[in-house]
């Protein structure tokens, strides 16, 4: 027994050994680059076929097979991708969303390259490198961990003496935080990336080397298992190096040591399956329980096209799937797999594309379809009664529906990187623990529905329910849905200020993704007529989220040719050169973020000047005719009415609209209108939709005094930013009718107080109070729903959508909704000329603000919060902007600004707070107390 121990030890400690140097390189590339590689796990692959193809292949000794593997090739492939792939995303500004999809298309084309060079057969004569004995491994882990982590500290002792560091782990440190700023200090960024890539390749390719002949080689197993402990990494919070390898050596051992126990009751082969797999448990607990790594992740939203495809486009596609009809033989019994798929890649659009969400665990929701599906018919499905194959599907779609919120749930509290390694968990979770295992698969067959045995029939059944897909994601595109998903996908704090229901949309979305990729999958199965688990592992979720990606993530058109493209080109050419190709695309997807469509659109938009110019004289006369004759001018605009709810026009301002054609009836109106005070409104707010008669927590007790009370009131409010205090019992009234002002210098705390009056913060103690009721727990949506509505310091607008779809967000989910107030929103803001049709993205700061403003205003807020209103705006535009304040303030709405312009802030406030290092230090009219505080002294 203790012999037996000893060696299971052994064993342990050996893939703990390789587990630990995976961790070590994901940390350190993490740390050099700020990217979690995706391709890490391919890169040990590649690797590992590389050695076995110089020692095997072309019989060179093993010393000379291993150092051009692990001393040329690992580390050139670092550079290479360093220098290809993420340098030229680096110098864009790094967004983690391509970054991410570049690092998922690195591993997509490592893996379609090695199966189309080695073949996707598994190889079993991988050469070992070293003795079975774990020593040499865990030797090397520790003096590789030992000296990088001696390097990278960015200072040599504790962090409190600086100056003792390395100073290639100051570098380090100085890159990943501000790669521009840091080239600017003098420091050679692309050197210290490459350092960081190549030695996390070299890592990767040791992994890849040591493992290899422990396990089987192939081009999708080895990938996938490597970064199966990726949880090491994340428990270490990519940092700790020592905790990477005591956790890698610590799962190592126990996953060994679980492999003799042997259980019973219903439970124990899933149970022995967690006992063997006890690396993708790690995963699931790092990547769903513990909190999010990639905290630097702001906005990511994978790329997404824009706009509809071209018509001949449509047409196209259509002709292609409906050209099978005409197949006989294997050629029509290979294409019933594209409509199948995809159905599959449609619930990428609208989990990715549409709702902005990463999504790589689909495959585990079409393989759980398949997997329903035959279990049902097969009446194997536990409690259920054999049903015929079609309601069959259609049951499991609705069973695996709301499994959604397996993916769902954790999104809701995540983005970017977090997210993607939840998804990716989940996908990895369900292929180990249900499709791998034996208890749900074993003897399982899957036939074709009734009437429909056919390849020819079966094909027009799935042409009908792909139809049906089809209109399905159309409807969650369209109307108030579609504007709503669009818009979390464009800019999610934007969307939950704007009153978005942010987490429940994000349930629907895979909720959705779920259903669709359940029908795909199980259309999938009974195209295959089996249940093969091997259909919907990981890596194909990897593969399709890349495809989906590249061809247009919001494109209903993208997902289908990508389903026709993977299934052509892996039945036309040798395996692998769909994911080579998809891989390649991916690796692009940063140059041309919207998706082929906008490249084109773009390109063309580069072509016309230079065909206008071509033009004779003569020619440019007719064309200037016709273009008269189609468009006639539009006289300039009358002066309008007053808007509804703002009365009394008395003063008409013109600010030229920057985004207006000139001469098109393009200028500005939105400070015409100086309205008259509107008596009584003050009193209880209106209900939206009977959702704001009930109170925010039935629960509290409402704040009453003697005297009018304000509107929003914020009471000792407290927040701490780990030791530091940022608000220390901050206090004050927005009343309504009244500019509330917030001034202060920088790090004040006037952002952090903000963030608490909109919902974006908790505090640590103290209360929110809307009209006497406690909202300090209420989420940011919900308070905008009540009448709390915000605008952002960097501008929150939504750039897929249009002007007036901007707007209408607002009106939609505002406290009240109401269709109206799209148009008078648009008004007051001088937003309803031309440019009310043009997409937000690419217009001007200023006319953006007012986009913003009026998508505010367009939800009938009783409080307005401006953050730094102000900011990028010009003289004509910050006056104007002061007009339309006063305007909104004297119509009884609560106005509480943070600015830094105190010009703006003595023309327009009615009450200045003063702050100071988390405290509020003078409060009183503008003029006396900017005066006591000192202008100076207050202005950053
Ligand atoms: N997420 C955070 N983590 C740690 N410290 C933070 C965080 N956010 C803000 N701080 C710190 O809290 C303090 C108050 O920040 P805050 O942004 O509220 O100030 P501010 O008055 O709005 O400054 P500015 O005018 O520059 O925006 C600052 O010292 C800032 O560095």
């Amino acid at each position: 027994m203790a012999s037996l121990t000893y060696e299971l030890t052994l064993a342990g400690l050996s893939v703990g050994s390789a587990a630990a140097l995976t961790g070590v390189g994901l940390i350190v590339t993490y740390r050099a680059t700020g990217v979690l590689n995706f391709a890490h796990g391919a890169l040990a692959m590649v690797c590992a076929y590389a050695l076995r193809q110089c020692v095997v292949g072309w019989g060179w000794p093993l010393w000379l097979g291993a150092a051009v593997t692990l001393v040329v090739l690992a580390p050139g492939l670092g550079v290479l991708l360093e220098r290809c792939v993420f340098r030229p995303l680096a110098v864009l500004g790094g967004d983690p969303a391509r970054t991410l999809v570049a690092s998922i298309g690195v591993f997509v084309l490592l893996v379609g390259g090695a199966a189309l060079v080695w073949g996707p057969g598994a190889r079993d004569d991988a050469p070992r490198l070293v003795p079975d004995e774990p020593w040499v491994q865990l030797a090397v882990v520790l003096v590789l961990a030992a000296g990088v982590g001696t390097v990278l500290r960015p200072s040599g002792g504790r962090w409190w003496t600086p100056g003792r560091g390395t100073r290639f782990g100051i570098e380090l440190r100085a890159v990943v935080d501000d790669r521009q700023l840091a080239v600017l200090g003098g420091i050679d960024a692309d050197r210290v990336a490459a350092a960081g890539w190549a030695f996390g390749s070299f890592t990767a390719g040791l992994t890849g080397v040591l493992l290899a002949p422990y396990v089987r080689l192939d081009p999708y197993g080895l990938p996938l298992l490597v970064m199966e402990v990726v949880a090491v990494a994340v428990a270490a919070r990519m940092r700790s190096l020592p905790v990477a390898v005591l956790v890698a050596l610590g799962l190592g051992v126990a996953q060994s040591q679980l492999t003799r126990v042997h259980l019973s009751g219903r439970a124990a082969p899933l149970l022995e399956a967690a006992g063997t797999n006890l690396f993708v448990v790690a995963l699931l607990v790092a990547a769903l329980v513990l909190p999010g790594v990639g905290a630097r992740d702001t906005s990511p939203r994978p790329a997404a096209g824009r706009g509809p495809a071209p018509r001949g486009a449509r047409v196209a596609v259509g002709a292609l799937f409906l050209l099978p009809l005409g197949f006989t033989g294997t050629d029509l019994h290979l294409a019933v797999r594209v409509p199948a798929l995809g159905v599959v890649l449609l619930s990428l659009v609208v989990v990715t594309g549409r709702g902005g969400q990463i999504s790589l665990g689909q495959a585990a929701y079409a393989g759980l379809g398949a997997l329903f599906t035959a279990l049902l018919a097969a009446g194997r499905f536990p409690g259920l009664p054999r049903v015929p194959e079609l309601a069959a599907l259609a049951l499991a779609v609705l069973l695996v529906a709301p499994l959604g919120l397996l993916t769902g749930r954790p999104a809701i509290g995540r983005r970017g990187l977090a997210l993607a390694l939840a998804t990716f968990a989940v996908g990895v979770g369900v292929s180990r623990f249900v499709f791998d295992q034996p208890y749900a698969t074993d003897g399982l067959s899957l036939g074709r529905p009734a009437g429909f045995e056919g390849d020819r029939a079966y094909y027009v059944l799935e042409l009908a329910l792909l139809a049906a897909a089809l209109l399905f994601t159309r409807a969650l595109r369209a109307g108030r849905t579609g504007r709503a998903l669009a818009a979390l996908r464009d800019h999610e704090a934007g969307a939950a200020a704007a009153g978005v229901p942010v987490p429940s949309l994000k349930l629907l979305a895979f909720v959705c993704g779920a259903a669709l990729a359940a029908l795909g999958g199980g259309l999938l199965g009974m195209g295959l007529r089996a249940f093969d688990p091997g259909a919907y592992d990981p890596v194909r979720g990897l593969l399709w989220f890349a495809a989906v990606v590249v061809l247009g993530a919001d494109s209903v058109l993208g997902a289908l040719v990508a389903a026709a493209l993977l299934v052509g080109l892996d039945a036309g050419t040798r395996g692998g050169v769909a994911a080579a190709l998809v891989g390649v695309l991916a690796v692009c997807v940063g140059r041309f973020p919207g998706g082929p469509y906008e490249a084109l659109r773009t390109a063309a938009a580069r072509l016309r000047p230079r065909r206008a110019a071509r033009l004779t004289p003569l020619g440019a006369r007719v064309r200037a005719r016709v273009h008269a004759r189609v468009r006639p001018p539009r006289p300039p605009t009358p002066h309008r009415p007053a808007v509804a709810g703002v009365t009394g026009v008395t003063e008409m301002t013109a600010v030229p609209d920057a985004a207006a054609p000139r001469g098109a009836g393009g200028r500005a109106r939105w400070a015409r209108q100086r309205p008259a005070r509107r008596p009584g409104r003050a009193g209880k707010p209106p209900a939206r939709r009977g959702a704001a008669a009930r109170p925010p927590r039935p629960g509290s007790a409402p704040v009453s005094g003697p005297g009018p009370h304000p509107v929003l009131a914020a009471r000792g409010l407290r927040v701490r930013y780990g030791g530091f205090t940022a608000l220390d019992g901050v206090g004050l009234d927005v009343a309504a009718g009244r500019v509330t002002a917030v001034v202060g210098p920088n790090g004040a705390g006037k952002s952090t107080l903000f963030h608490c009056l909109a919902g974006t913060l908790r505090p640590a103690g103290g209360r929110v109070l809307f009209d006497g009721w406690d909202v300090t727990r209420l989420p940011a949506h919900a308070r905008t729903r009540l009448g709390i509505a915000r605008t952002f310091q960097q501008l929150a607008v939504f750039p897929t959508l249009t002007v007036a779809e901007n707007v209408r967000i607002g009106a939609e989910h505002g406290r009240i909704a109401d269709p109206a107030a799209v148009e008078r929103a648009l008004r007051l803001f001088g937003l309803d000329g031309p440019v009310r049709t043009l997409p937000a993205a690419g217009l001007p700061t200023g006319t953006l603000r007012r986009v913003e403003l009026a998508r505010a205003f367009a939800g009938a807020p009783r409080v307005l919060l401006l953050d730094e209103p102000a900011a990028g705006l010009d003289t004509a535009e910050v006056a104007a902007l002061a007009r339309v304040l006063r305007a909104l303030a004297a119509d009884g709405t609560a106005l509480l600004v943070v600015e830094h312009d105190l010009d703006l802030v003595a023309g327009l406030a009615d009450v200045v707070h003063v702050m100071a290092a988390g405290r509020v230090v003078a409060s009183g009219p503008p003029g006396g107390v900017l005066d006591a505080a000192g202008a100076r002294e207050v202005r950053p």
